[in-house]
């Protein structure tokens, strides 16, 4: 059960939080890498979390085919059942030759693996990129520019704002 009365943050251990201009520019760090690996057809975002990121990517790439394959697990920091909420268009199935061969998938993080396994089954033979990855999801990523430990929370600049912080002599951490 979810002890509510918990932070994501205390819940996870450590915080990792990723402003605008970060995200931005490992995004770009990530397409440095990304351009050695291609020329990719299509790029394919698992939504919500690698639409920012596909955009980035497909922007410095020149890569204007995009789908989405929508997946979502989490409820704040717990994870539960995998749910596919929006399939792989059937004309993007066909550009990689209904195994991804030449597309390129695209997602925020890599964390328990669960989520990047089942696009995987997906396309085996596309090319899976994060921008952050954890070390039990790390194995089924083939490029990710940042490593985090396993008990660390990422927050995202779309999930977080701007607010007061207290002082370290007043007792901040
Ligand atoms: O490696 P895993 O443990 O499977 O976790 C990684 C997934 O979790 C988050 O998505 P989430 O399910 O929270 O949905 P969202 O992208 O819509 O925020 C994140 O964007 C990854 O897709
Ligand atoms: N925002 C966010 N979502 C996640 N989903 C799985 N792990 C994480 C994480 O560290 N941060
Ligand atoms: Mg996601």
């Amino acid at each position: 059960m979810t002890d509510k009365t918990l932070t994501a943050e205390e819940r996870a251990g450590r915080a990792f939080p990723v402003s605008w201009d970060q995200f931005h520019r490992d995004c770009r760090a990530l397409t440095w890498r990304l351009n050695e690996v291609g020329p990719f057809a299509a790029i394919i975002a698992i939504t919500r979390g690698g639409l920012v990121p596909a955009a980035i990517v497909a922007r410095e790439l020149g890569v204007r085919v995009i789908d989405t394959v929508g997946i979502a697990s989490y409820d704040h920091t717990r994870q539960g059942e995998l749910n596919i909420l929006k399939a792989i268009s059937e004309d993007t199935l066909k550009l990689g030759g209904g195994t991804g061969k030449g597309l390129l998938i695209v997602d925020d993080l890599v964390d328990t693996g669960k989520t990047a396994q089942l696009v995987r089954e997906m396309l085996p033979d596309a090319h899976f990129a994060t921008v952050y990855a954890k070390p039990k999801g790390r194995p089924l990523v083939d490029t990710f520019i940042t490593e985090v430990s396993q008990d660390t929370w990422i927050f995202f600049p779309w999930d977080t704002a701007l607010s007061f912080a207290p002082p370290l002599r007043d007792g901040a951490a």
